[in-house]
């Protein structure tokens, strides 16, 4: 284990149920290669997961099974190891190509930059050779300027024990916010197209495996599986998704079956099937039934010991140690201990109600933005900021507030744009267009803004459906899944409580129950020098990340501004992320 890595807490765990093809899943690990250093519950480290996948490979192997590690991506963006060196990404990239990955495939994150996808295509997709797919992604090829697949299309391969026939898929969700060195194919499109179409015409095929940065019930993984089951109504199809940062599991038909597992790597996703055909079985008709079982593994080494059978001198691997190692120095080297300020308190992302003392938002609001509308507001203007709450990605805990801790709360580069003189009732309406609360609509406008503005609603899809599913993916507050008397008697410790197509039984560990807010899209600070709660005018900043969507919601209230020629840089060279940081340093002593 790395160093530093809180010791993991013994709990009850559910075992893992085995199959002739298993999978280990991540997604959404944004950089978290290090494991979380505040909670044990998942202090594993990527070196930690070597090892585990490799000792989960040998189990596999040693009853003739197989086994297959997936990532789904997002692997950038979210943590110090990966947003704080210069360029970012240059640590992570060695650490992250050290697990054998069978198949891995694209997130947004790797697209919304150019040097992002660039590194992607020069560096991520030949570490992992074939093993990277990308269905629906084209990049400009940097060194030629052509337009090429940014990975292969797709993949047949035969496993190596159970010879099981495999056809893979690599998608990523109709994303529309990338740079415009990549292009996106809308996942409905790609699925007419002649190669895909020919692919699922395979015959000699035990199971499709469509893995994608998507979210497991939405229009895009039911076209492919609408696609494929058109052709083979028998074929098994395994879909492993993400993108919503949540755990989840669905069910397509009673052969089609989709995984998704978490964020930040706190969730090693397990996946088994039992019952398939195989090129060597002499007639079609497997032995067994059909069987798909899940699991949430917490990433953990507890957890890893207990599923590998294994202790803390049988389990680590040399390389897995080596990789561990690899983090330390790489964190030492990017300084990610120093530490910049104390935390007076925890301030939560979902886990308290908003607006509250202890929300992030709260504070932003009422601490964080005012001071930065204060610096740079233009004589006695008085301004209003608006920033999306997803820019905030993770909780601050009490305590030292480190060089991680400011990319892990705020990683991105977005800084601040205004436009000047803005009536400020239209401001307001901005806001409420943003929030999805236009309460000065009639039913029809609402209906008619629903219709008209694409963007915005993914704007709205993106926050407000992780807000959905996140609570969706949890048993109610309060409730405490306790199924054996023994488990009773146990002290549990609070994390998921996940409940999917299949029940509440997913997680690996009993967790006592953490309750989870929903927040809106957008938070806002308003100062006034005079004083008046009520200006006429406002100078309206607001993040560069939302601008596209600050013009369709100022087109909607009849606001004449064009925010792509009018505004201007507010604060020039702060970053948000500048923002904060200078904030915690000069409010939070240690
Ligand atoms: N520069 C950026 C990039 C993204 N965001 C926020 O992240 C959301 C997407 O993150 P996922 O991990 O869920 O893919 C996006 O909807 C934005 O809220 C941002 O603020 N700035
Ligand atoms: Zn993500
Ligand atoms: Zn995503």
């Amino acid at each position: 284990a790395q160093p530093s890595a809180p010791d993991p807490i013994s709990v009850p765990l559910r075992d893992l149920t085995w199959g002739q093809l298993n999978f280990l899943h991540t997604t959404d690990t944004h950089g978290w290669l290090a494991g979380h250093l505040q909670e044990p519950s998942y202090s594993a480290d990527w070196g930690d997961y070597v090892s585990f996948a490799t000792r989960m490979r040998e189990k596999a192997e040693a009853q003739g099974r197989d086994l297959l590690v997936i990532d789904t991506g997002d692997r950038v963006e979210g943590n110090g190891l990966y947003d704080s060196s210069e360029p970012k990404g240059i640590y992570i990239s060695e650490i992250l190509r050290q697990q054998h990955i069978d198949l891995l495939s694209s997130g947004n994150h790797e697209l919304y930059k150019k040097n992002t996808s660039e590194a992607e295509f020069l560096n991520t997709v030949p570490n992992f050779r074939s093993n990277y797919l990308a269905s629906n992604i084209d990049i400009v090829n940097p060194k030629t300027n052509e337009v090429v697949p940014l990975a292969p299309r797709f993949t047949k391969f035969t496993t190596k024990n159970q010879g099981i026939r495999i056809v893979a898929f690599g998608f990523l969700f109709d994303f529309t916010g990338n740079y415009n060195n990549t292009i996106v194919q809308p996942v409905e499109e790609t699925v007419k197209e002649d190669w895909f179409q020919e692919a699922i015409r395979d015959t000699d095929v035990d199971l499709f495996v469509v893995i994608g940065h998507t979210p497991l019930r939405t229009a895009e993984y039911r076209s492919i599986f609408h696609e494929i089951r058109a052709v083979h109504q028998e074929i098994p199809i395994q879909f492993f998704g993400g993108h919503l940062h949540i755990r989840d599991y669905a069910r397509y038909d009673s052969r089609a079956y989709g995984l998704a597992s978490g964020r930040f790597m706190e969730t090693i996703g397990f996946m088994s099937i039992d019952g398939l055909s195989t090129g060597k079985s002499i007639s079609t008709t497997p032995a067994t039934p059909l069987r798909f079982n899940r699991r949430y593994i917490d990433n953990n080494l507890y957890s890893f010991l207990h599923h590998t059978g294994l202790d803390e001198e049988s389990f680590p691997t040399e390389h897995g140690r080596n990789v561990s190692q690899l983090i330390h120095e790489s964190r030492v080297a990017l300084q990610l201990d120093e530490v910049h300020g104390c935390a007076p308190r925890d301030l939560w992302v979902n886990r308290a109600r908003y607006p509250d003392e202890d929300s992030i938002y709260t504070w932003l609001e009422t601490q964080v933005l005012p001071d930065l509308l204060k610096d740079g507001i233009r004589g006695a203007q008085p301004a209003l900021a608006i920033v999306n709450t997803g820019a905030i990605r993770f909780d601050i805990f009490k305590g030292p507030f480190t060089q991680d801790s400011t990319f892990i709360v705020s990683p991105f580069t977005s800084g601040f744009r205004y436009v000047k003189d803005v009536p400020y009732e239209k401001a307001q309406l901005i806001i409420q267009v943003l929030n999805k609360q236009p309460q000065i609509l009639t039913q029809s406008e609402q209906n008619a803004l629903t219709f008209t503005l694409g963007p915005l609603e993914q704007l709205a899809y993106s926050e407000d459906v992780v807000a959905d599913s996140a609570l969706n993916s949890r048993v109610v507050p309060g409730q405490i899944l306790l199924s054996t008397p023994e488990e009773s008697r146990t002290k549990l410790i609070p994390g998921y409580i996940t409940s999917d197509d299949e029940g509440t039984d997913g997680d690996d560990t009993i967790h006592s129950s953490i309750s989870f807010y929903r927040v809106p899209n957008c938070i806002h600070s308003l100062i006034s020098v005079n004083g008046s709660t009520v200006p006429e005018t406002v100078d309206l900043v607001y993040i560069d990340f939302i601008e596209r969507y600050m013009a369709l919601a100022a087109k909607f209230v009849d606001l004449d501004i064009d925010f792509f020629q009018d505004s201007e840089v507010f604060m020039p060279s702060k970053s948000f992320t500048d923002v904060i940081l200078g904030w915690i340093k000069k409010n939070w002593k240690c």
